[in-house]
């Protein structure tokens, strides 16, 4: 039976470690602020904003939702985005994704001032990661280092498969793991016999979004097993990890719901802080 990884009850420890930060900040008048961009009225999306306005006013950050209409033109939305990267009581930028369709989302994410970009979406900030010098990771990838580390899960020569290779959460993370120097493979939806790649996992990432995509045959025994996936089945949520079968045979593993989530929306808090923090170094370095 698998050690179950609590991500709930990290996601806690690491609100809680946050809130004293934030009020020794606000001591010094510094009040770290977020500033989400939700376009449209995705039930999702909604859902998922709510639960980041509630983990701010949680540990002491400043939230604000900017709710904008589902067809607004790209140009209006890039506009918005440039007035808050002037605005020098913002220090963090977040556009909820997906996008509606007629939105270029790479175009858009340009837009977000490197020093705001939260996420680290920006082409600069994936650049630093790439390169060995991350301004932040992407909260979810953070979020996966926080359970593994908090856990004492060693990454370090340790063979790590990702099943993913987005933007959002499986690139980052393969990157990471690369940092940490593990072993990475990568796979996505053209790896021929996935299967062969995943049961050489010692750690496990799991970020398709196909529930069941991973089962018991497909993990090595003792091995961690990150399940990132949120998919919606039957009107409850479930991850890309066949759960109960494979608690059988992992040594440790992430619940869904429970798991990577609730560290995705702490670590969203951390980097605000983090940016904050940085915002607040360099003005004082000006004067
Ligand atoms: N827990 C959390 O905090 C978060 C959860 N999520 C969830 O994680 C999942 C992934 O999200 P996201 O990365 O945005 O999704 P995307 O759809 O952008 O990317 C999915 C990736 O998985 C690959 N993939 C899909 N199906 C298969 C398959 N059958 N075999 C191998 N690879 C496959 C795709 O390959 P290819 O590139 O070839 O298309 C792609 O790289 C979703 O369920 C999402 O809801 C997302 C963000 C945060
Ligand atoms: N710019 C941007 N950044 C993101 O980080 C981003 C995004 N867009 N778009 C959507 C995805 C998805 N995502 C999640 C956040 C929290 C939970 C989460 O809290 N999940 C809970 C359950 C939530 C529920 O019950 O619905 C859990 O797994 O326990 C899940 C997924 C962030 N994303
Ligand atoms: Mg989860």
């Amino acid at each position: 039976m698998a050690r179950i990884l609590d991500g709930k009850a990290i996601a806690k420890q690491v609100k809680d470690e946050l809130r004293q930060r934030v009020s020794q900040l606000r001591e010094t008048g510094l009040v770290p602020k977020l500033v989400v961009v939700l376009v449209g009225d995705d039930a999702a999306s909604a859902s998922y904003v709510r639960s980041k306005s509630r983990a701010a006013q949680d540990v002491g950050i400043d939230a604000e939702v900017i709710q904008m209409p589902a067809n607004i033109a790209e140009d209006e939305l890039i506009r918005a985005l440039e007035r808050l990267n002037e605005d020098n009581t913002v220090h963090a930028v977040l556009v909820q994704l997906p996008l509606p369709a007629h939105l270029d989302t790479d175009r858009i994410l340009m837009h977000v001032h490197p020093a705001k970009d939260v996420d680290g979406f920006h082409p600069v900030n994936i650049g630093r990661y790439a390169t060995g010098t991350p301004l932040l990771w992407p909260c979810t990838t953070a979020g996966i280092l926080e359970i593994l580390e908090r856990s004492e899960i060693p990454i370090a020569g340790r063979t790590a498969v990702i099943v993913g290779r987005s933007r959002i959460v499986g690139w980052p993370t393969a990157q990471l793991l690369l940092a940490h120097n593990a072993t990475v493979i990568q796979c996505h939806r053209q790896t021929v016999n996935l299967r062969e790649y995943t049961r050489q996992a010692d750690i496990l990432v799991a970020a398709a979004g196909q529930p069941s995509l991973i089962g018991p045959d497909d993990v090595k025994v003792g091995a961690t097993v990150i399940d990132v996936g949120i998919n919606r089945v039957g009107g409850h949520l479930v991850g890309d990890v066949d759960f109960a079968a494979v608690e059988e045979k992992a040594g440790a593993i992430t619940p869904v719901p429970g798991g990577v989530g609730p560290l995705t929306v702490a670590m969203l808090m951390k980097n605000t802080v983090h940016l904050a923090e940085i915002h607040q170094r360099e003005k004082e370095g000006f004067r």
